[in-house]
């Protein structure tokens, strides 16, 4: 290893978005480096990195920013951004550091998507969808929160959404927004980033740039927030008012899944394939068992939920879907809800994320997102039944909107398709005691809980 690869191993391991989090680091190697500015001597100098880890016999990618200066010449505020002082390939030492904190060089990025002729053939390429119109100089502001990628926005104009995991070809957040392109439930697609990355016959996308949807708020925020107040003691009203926005957003997840079945493929499982599908929930459901042992005394009535599924009366029709929806990946400004992130579960292999789907998968993650806003706010109050009560109540009536919205806007009614949705949400579940467990592990009582829960109330009597 070099110098800057020693430094980037310990670095790299901490970083909110690296997702092999509990798995020890084995190897890491920079696998490519694309050089984005040179300022000379005085700096700074900014690459593009992609870093290869590898982990339990396997290895992912990931993408930097990588900053560098003269050692000293950090500003004060970049300082907690600092990575190291090293030689950086071969030259004088420097101090890298995270450049998606540095608005000086973030600035840039936006810039590059103007030049006269973005495409080229370097091996990173720039590259805008038809008709987009860019507005630059404003410099790239971090979102910051609990994100898997890096977003900067710009002014009031842009996002640019840097993919952290990078995966060969097209990310299915570019497919799927450029599939939406139109819609008034997306935020317009305007371009994104790729490059030729070794072993990858296809270009990986690194970043997507989409306009910057101002002044909404996000789905989790709105959510917490009306279960709080109903908590303190607030009225049915403001409650009810927040079941009229849950509702509206069953329409709206309909209104989607429809375009998205018009514009890309669809398809239909047959018996076999459901019971394929039905085996691979219960994969999942073995590897977090192992990883987390609180799962077990569940086991058995979560395996029953996917016996039921993998009998169902097929065939369940399918297309590509969101793949990983819950209240944090929706906004709400004054025209309606808006959809980001269709990224899929991003822990999940890409070829996986891109297979076609049953519908039902997003909305049975929407209806575990409308527990999760209840459990979370509970677990600050542990045994106080009367608050428990009112936060599971208030989740039910939002789950009933959500199906209601979602019958009543064209999609599948999820009333009755019980049996899939409910195995659907055993999955979810199931994927977020390991997503917790991995990174949040003092959240991991809001998924177990709501195991607990859904088993309890199947058991008769
Ligand atoms: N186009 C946009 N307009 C406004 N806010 C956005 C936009 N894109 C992303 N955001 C904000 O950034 C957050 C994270 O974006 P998301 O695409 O979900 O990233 P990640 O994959 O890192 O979770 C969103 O919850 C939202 O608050
Ligand atoms: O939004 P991401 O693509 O980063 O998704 C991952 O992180 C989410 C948390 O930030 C996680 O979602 C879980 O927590 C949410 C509240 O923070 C809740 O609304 C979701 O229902 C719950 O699944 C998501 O699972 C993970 O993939």
């Amino acid at each position: 290893m070099c110098e800057l690869e020693e430094l980037l191993a310990v670095w790299l391991p901490r970083q909110r978005w690296f997702s092999g989090k509990g798995i020890p680091l084995r190897r890491l190697r920079i696998l490519s480096r694309h050089q984005l500015l040179s300022a000379g001597p005085e700096g700074p100098d900014l690459d593009l990195l992609v870093l290869e880890a590898g982990q339990r016999g396997t290895t992912s990618r990931y993408q930097i920013m990588l900053g560098s200066r003269p050692p000293r010449t950090l500003p004060a505020h970049l300082a907690r951004t600092a990575i190291g002082v090293c030689q950086v390939f071969g030259g004088r030492p420097q101090v890298v550091y995270d450049a998606a904190h540095d608005e000086e060089l973030t600035a840039l990025l936006l810039e590059r998507f103007t030049d006269t002729e973005p495409g080229g053939r370097s091996e990173v390429r720039f590259r805008t969808l038809p008709g987009a119109r860019l507005r630059t100089g404003a410099p790239g502001r971090l979102l910051t929160g609990e994100q898997s990628n890096t977003s900067l926005v710009f002014g009031r104009d842009h996002v640019l959404k840097t993919f952290r995991r990078l995966w060969p070809g097209p990310n299915p957040d570019l497919e799927l927004n450029t599939a939406l392109s139109g819609s008034p439930y997306v935020a317009e697609p305007c371009g994104w980033i790729e490059a030729d990355l070794p072993g990858s016959p296809t270009p990986t996308t690194l970043a997507m740039l989409q306009t910057f949807v101002p002044e909404a708020t996000d789905g989790w925020v709105m959510a917490t927030a009306n279960v709080r107040s109903l908590l303190a003691g607030a009225t049915r009203e403001r409650e009810a008012a927040f079941a009229e926005e849950a509702a509206l957003l069953g329409r709206t997840t309909a209104e989607v899944h429809r375009s998205l079945s018009q514009t890309l493929p669809t398809d239909v499982l047959s018996l076999d394939e459901i019971s394929d599908l039905a085996e691979a929930m219960v994969e999942r459901l073995a590897m977090a068992t192992a990883e987390v042992p609180e799962l077990a005394e569940h086991a058995q009535s979560v395996m029953s939920a996917y016996s039921d599924f993998s009998q169902v009366d097929g065939p369940l029709p399918t297309q590509r879907v969101h793949g990983d929806y819950h209240l944090g990946q929706v906004i709400r400004p004054e025209r309606g809800w808006v959809l980001l992130d269709f990224e899929g579960e991003p822990t999940m292999p890409v070829q996986d994320r891109r297979r076609l789907s049953n519908p039902l998968r997003d909305v049975a993650g929407m209806l575990r997102s409308f527990d999760y806003a209840a459990g979370y706010l509970l677990i600050d109050h542990p045994g106080e039944p009367d608050l428990e009560r009112s936060a599971r109540v208030w989740a039910r009536h939002n789950r009933e909107a959500f199906c209601r919205g979602y019958a009543d806007g064209g999609g599948i009614d999820p009333d009755k398709h019980l049996v899939a949705l409910r195995a659907f949400e055993f999955d979810k579940a199931v994927y977020e005691v390991l997503y917790e467990a991995r990174n949040r592990p003092n959240w991991l009582r809001v998924p177990l809980d709501s195991i607990a829960s859904a088993v309890a109330a199947s058991v008769p009597g």
